[in-house]
């Protein structure tokens, strides 16, 4: 197993302004595992994420990405080690939290307009009919749920009925159902998943400018890479039964990728900057061989 590689930890936040170095962790792992119906998925597992930083768990199909979401979420417990969130156990940060799950989309035939979606986003976790807002915050919620359409790029269709949106547009419309509250902590499951190549540039785009403009801390599991590489801070890499934190370029190498595998692994640097890993059970990092 490999641990957390702090030398990388403390690389990443030397990169940060004072004031965010100073500042609370929005989100903290220590030495943590995880077991699931008596086996163990991943342990230590060290991570922390301040504000405004993109983090990516990666990992082969199966080994406990989504379960690292719901630890955060606090919907599943550790086996070992600690976790806390916006300075406090996991469960306990409500809407400071927003989150995307995975495999979200909606039926042709739905006819809610996105603007709705995103509207529900701020009050749609509260049962019966809705209570009309006094002017002044009915103004103030109409504002944000505009605002964060704006953010999204999503402006020009937020009006259509979601069902007609393409898988992309659909995707927008979640991020801004997710951030219009002002989350603090963005988890984001699979986003990308689905999307074809230059959609899934766009929102890469999308999730990175989200980190820098908003401050919000963005924890995506992702399948490949490839299409976050260049807005990531760092990455946690999930292996069965091990973990390896740092930034991309320190994780995603040969020498730490065999070691976490126990088998041989390569990585190559594809002319275009993609990554390629080649001679492990299953790909992480983009397509088996190619990506
Ligand atoms: N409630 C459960 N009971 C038993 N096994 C479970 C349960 N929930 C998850 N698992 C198992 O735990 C493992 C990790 O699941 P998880 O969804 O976290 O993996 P993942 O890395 O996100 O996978 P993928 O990349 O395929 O989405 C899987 O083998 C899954 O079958």
């Amino acid at each position: 197993m490999i641990g957390a590689m702090e030398p990388a930890v403390r690389a990443a936040e030397a990169r940060l302004p004072a004031s965010r170095q100073a500042a609370e962790p929005v989100l903290e792992l220590r030495d943590a595992a995880v077991r699931v119906a008596g086996r163990t998925l991943w342990a230590g597992v060290d991570l922390t994420v301040g504000a405004g930083e993109f983090t990516a768990v990666l990992g082969p199909n199966g080994v406990g990405k989504s379960t690292l979401v719901k630890v955060v979420l606090g919907a599943h417990p550790l086996a070992a080690g600690e976790v806390r969130v916006l300075g406090a156990r996991p469960g306990r940060a409500g809407h400071r939290i927003g989150y995307l799950p995975q495999r979200r989309s909606f039926d042709a035939s739905m006819r809610i307009r996105g603007i709705d979606v995103v509207r529900l986003g701020m009050d749609g976790d509260r049962w019966g009919v809705p209570l009309p807002l006094p002017g002044p915050r009915r103004r103030a919620a109409r504002d944000r749920v505009a605002e964060v359409i704006e953010l999204v790029g999503a402006t020009a269709y937020a009006g259509r009925p979601v069902g007609e949106c393409s898988g992309g547009e659909q995707q927008r419309i979640l991020i801004a159902q997710a951030l219009v509250r002002r989350p603090q902590l963005l988890l984001l499951d699979e986003p990308l998943d689905s999307l074809d190549l230059s959609h899934q540039g766009g929102v890469a785009a999308l999730i990175g400018r989200i980190c820098q403009q908003e401050g919000v801390a963005v924890l995506m599991v992702a399948h490949d890479v490839n299409p976050i590489l260049h807005h990531l801070d760092r990455v946690v890499y999930l292996a069965e039964g091990g973990s390896a934190t740092g930034t991309p370029q320190e994780v995603i190498t040969s020498e730490t990728l065999t070691g976490l595998y126990g088998a041989p692994v390569e990585v190559l640097r594809a002319s275009d900057g993609r990554l390629v890993v080649v001679g492990r059970p299953e790909s992480a990092v983009g397509g088996h061989g190619t990506c």
